[in-house]
């Protein structure tokens, strides 16, 4: 089989000499151009493996090249070479649909990592139409969820990070692992960081891992997430709550694709594709001086925005037929009269993870595995259209007795009600043993606590934020509670 041929485009001949030696050394068939014309009539000759350009040549920009290659669509790599310290011109690039980019000088030992990895693209199979990853989780045919599949089989063929956008529970993750399942990096791993969920005083060494005796305690070396997700992706989830002198860190691995472990002298390169997402507005992180803006405009190259589940209605037939046919077994449960349109009219702010709750807790009360309306105990956050009646008032995802109207701590304090009797009053569902007194003490108290961080979040739709707020504890504590007690199972990464 022949060797995959490469287009080198650089007008500097000392630089396209390094490049070309470095190519063939890899066992790579070269071509070089000096300009924008000479590479424009070799890509109407062949078909080219990848192409390498500058970005600055002396009949134009690299960045027409790329709009040309990308506009072509026969998927032919191209990466952009940048003058250092140019991050905007990389950024550029990759929204112009650069596959990568990589600074002058040219560190070597990054070449060949990013032309390994544009050279895999042609083992991987093409996105199939419809771009679903084989065993792909990700349902939904609504005209939101045919341009969300399009443009992740778009993005999975380059190495750009990805800010993911949406609502809690709407199905960010899963689409960071469809990327990834579509890319080149597939066979490697995908590490998903819930970037909230780890204290403050650990997260370096959680993200760069650290050398046997680095600190009191590290009497092995560790890997550290970076080292983790190499050759694969990285999913930064929550990033919002990263603390800035982190993201100065993080910055600076994502920008020079190395890492130093804790202790170590020297740095070790990571080729790892970054995903982002967050339920936050980042860009108002930035102006609140919460998220550095550098950090911001290197993670938000490209922005998936998730839709609601509210705005893909047509997907909830499906949607709900097939979390059954999970929860059930094939054809163990449906759905009875009214119930579509009862859903329908919910306005669902935990999305998806909010349906497959409903749908557990209403099967736990259904009948032969016939779902009625009135097992969904959905919160009547809209007015039922169309006659689906007897929505009742419950919070789907909660316990029951937080179904009840209760009030919230700061409500109860009011009252003067002493803590102990507020917990006994909050732990409904925490059982009592005979003695008035709980036979587990521990499991006792965090059920008090689940149905207090639970009604939190029923009061504030879901926001964390503002359940923090109430609760007067900080968000990173908050999802550190709501991961432990395992509340709506938010997180279950990191
Ligand atoms: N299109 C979909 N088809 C089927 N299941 C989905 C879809 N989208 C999301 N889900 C399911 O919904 C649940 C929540 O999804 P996921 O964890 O990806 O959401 P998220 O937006 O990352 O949530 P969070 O903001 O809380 O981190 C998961 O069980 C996931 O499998």
């Amino acid at each position: 089989m022949a060797a995959p041929r490469i287009l080198v485009v650089d007008d500097e001949a000392d630089l396209r000499e390094l490049l070309e030696i470095t190519l063939l050394k890899m066992g790579l068939d070269v071509d070089s151009a000096a300009t924008l014309r000479q590479a424009r009539a070799l890509l109407d000759e062949h078909d080219y493996a990848l192409v390498l350009t500058d970005m600055r040549l002396p009949d134009g920009l690299g960045l027409e090249l790329v709009r040309e290659v990308s506009a072509a669509g026969t998927g032919t790599p191209i990466a952009v070479i940048t003058a250092y310290g140019s991050a905007e011109n990389a950024v550029v690039a990759l929204k112009a649909g650069a596959f990568d980019y990589i600074s002058k000088p040219v560190a070597l030992d990054a070449l060949r990592v990013m032309v390994r990895s544009a050279l895999k693209l042609l083992e991987a199979p093409p996105a199939p139409a419809g771009g679903a990853a084989p065993g792909s989780r990700m349902i939904g045919s609504s005209p939101a969820m045919a341009a969300l599949r399009a443009q992740i089989g778009r993005l999975a063929r380059s190495n750009a990070p990805i800010s993911i956008t949406g609502e809690s529970g709407s199905g960010k993750e899963l689409a960071a692992r469809e990327i990834h399942a579509l890319s080149s990096r597939a066979s490697k791993p995908f590490v998903a960081v819930n970037c909230g969920a780890i204290p403050e005083t650990l997260m370096e060494a959680e993200f760069f891992g650290y050398r046997k005796g680095a600190f009191t305690g590290a009497a092995e070396e560790r890997d550290g997430f970076f080292q983790a997700a190499n050759g694969g992706t990285l999913m930064l989830d929550e990033v919002a709550d990263l603390p800035l002198p982190m993201q100065v860190k993080l910055l600076r691995a994502i920008q020079e694709r190395r890492v130093r472990k804790i202790g170590a002298t020297a740095e070790e390169p990571v080729d790892v594709r970054i995903i982002s997402a967050t339920h936050q507005d980042l860009a108002r992180c930035v102006e609140q001086g919460r998220f550095r803006q550098d950090l911001f405009y290197r993670l938000n190259v490209i922005e998936l925005a998730l839709p609601p589940l509210r705005e893909r209605l047509d997907d909830l037939p499906v949607l709900a037929a097939t979390i059954l046919a999970r929860l059930a077994g094939p054809d163990q449960a449906a759905l009875g009269p009214g119930v579509l349109e009862a859903l329908r009219a919910y306005s669902f702010p935990g999305n998806i993870r909010e349906l497959e709750n409903v749908l557990e807790r209403a099967l736990a009360f259904a009948n032969d595995g016939v779902i009625e309306v009135g097992d969904l105990s959905l919160k009547a956050a809209r007015p039922v259209e169309g006659g689906g009646g007897g929505v009742q008032s419950a919070a789907a995802t909660l316990p029951p007795s937080l179904t009840q109207p209760a009030p919230v701590p700061a409500q109860v304090q009011d009252t003067g009600q002493p803590p102990a009797a507020l917990s006994a009053q909050l732990a409904g569902a925490a059982q009592l043993g005979p003695t008035g007194l709980p036979s587990n003490l521990p499991e006792y108290l965090n059920q008090v606590e689940r149905e207090i961080i639970g009604r939190a979040l029923q009061q504030t739709q879901f926001n964390r934020t503002q359940a923090a707020a109430l609760l007067g504890i900080s968000v990173r504590q908050l999802r550190y509670q709501i991961q432990k007690l395992e509340i709506c199972a938010p997180d279950d990464h990191a």
